[in-house]
């Protein structure tokens, strides 16, 4: 689908992904953005800085990368090293380039209803796509459950959610009764970090679960050591109840990396000067 649009634009995005350290798991996650990107025919380049790179250098790459009309999209991989201040480097990113979402200019124009202005954050843009297909009509009035209220998930979830005029409640780890809370949901939609912790019994017959949880927990079953892993929702039992549910993995993550490239394409389409695509 995106393929399709890149192509039809005529355009070639570019991507820069910027990591700084050497977590294992961001080194992952960065991989599968750069070959997705070459994929699609992006121009991608990938700058990896040692984890003792200080602000000012990180701020410095930014900047650059702000001035290069060949860079349409700037993902700086989260998290960073603690002696980088995170919301400073984030703000320097040019809000139209800022293809994950997170400068507040994305973040002010999402909140106050103006989706088709700004940049989504990609987990929740994702998730939205995959619940109004799920649905297949429109989500007004439905009863929508998002536990989690992360800037980069579950915040911009609920927001997109009220947009379609679902009925929000936004849970937390200060939320009371949890069940009964998920028990009334139309839609619900985990982004905590706790492994299978939505057990089937929370979830009402026919809803749509949404789940972007991505915890590693031991498994001894397949050796010493080893790992798997799965998300925030018990998915077999949860499964016998849903009407529709996303599998971890395989599900929300792959679909954010589609955001990401989307989000990319619209960049570049708004910098020619052209209508993006509608996805
Ligand atoms: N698939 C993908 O592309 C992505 C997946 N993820 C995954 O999604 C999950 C959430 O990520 P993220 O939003 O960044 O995480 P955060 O740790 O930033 O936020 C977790 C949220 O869950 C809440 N919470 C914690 N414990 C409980 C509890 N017992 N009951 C109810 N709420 C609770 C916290 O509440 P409080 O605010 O009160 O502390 C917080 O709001 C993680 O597993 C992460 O790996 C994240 C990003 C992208
Ligand atoms: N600036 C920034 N933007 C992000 O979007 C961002 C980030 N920082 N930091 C980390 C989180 C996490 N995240 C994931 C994306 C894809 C998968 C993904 O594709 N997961 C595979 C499995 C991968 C595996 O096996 O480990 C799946 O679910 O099938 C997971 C997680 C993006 N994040």
């Amino acid at each position: 689908m995106i393929k399709q649009a890149v192509v039809a634009s005529g355009l070639k995005p570019g991507l820069a992904v910027v990591l700084v350290g050497e977590d294992p798991a961001s080194q992952v996650y960065v991989g599968a953005k750069g070959r997705k990107a070459e994929e699609l025919g992006f121009h991608s380049v990938q700058h990896t800085l040692s984890a003792a790179t200080s602000e000012a250098d990180v701020l410095a790459l930014v900047r650059a990368l702000n001035a290069d009309p060949a860079i349409h999209g700037i993902l700086v991989q989260l998290p960073l090293p603690g002696h980088i201040n995170a919301a400073a480097v984030l703000e320097t990113i040019d809000p139209a380039k800022d293809v994950d979402g997170f400068h507040p200019i994305n973040v002010g124009r999402l909140a106050i209803g103006e989706p088709e202005r700004a940049l989504i954050s990609c987990t929740p843009a994702g998730c939205l796509l995959l619940i109004k297909r799920a649905v297949g009509r429109p989500l007004a009035g439905l009863d929508a459950l998002v536990i989690g209220r992360s800037n980069i998930v579950g915040k911009p979830m609920a927001q997109l959610l009220l947009q379609e005029s679902c009925t929000v409640t936004i849970a937390h780890s200060k939320s009371r009764d949890l069940a009964a809370l998920a028990r009334r949901a139309d839609i619900l939609v985990a982004a905590v970090g706790r492994p299978e912790m939505v057990r089937g019994d929370w979830v009402k017959e026919g809803a749509v679960v949404i789940d972007v949880g991505m915890n590693r927990i031991p498994a001894p079953e397949r050796g010493a050591g080893k790992t798997r892993l799965v998300g925030d929702v018990a998915y077999t039992e949860a499964s016998l109840r849903a009407s529709a549910i996303t599998p971890v993995p395989g599900g929300v993550g792959p679909m954010t990396i589609a955001m990401l490239m989307a989000n990319t394409l619209t960049a570049a389409c708004r910098a020619a000067g052209i209508q993006p695509p509608h996805f």
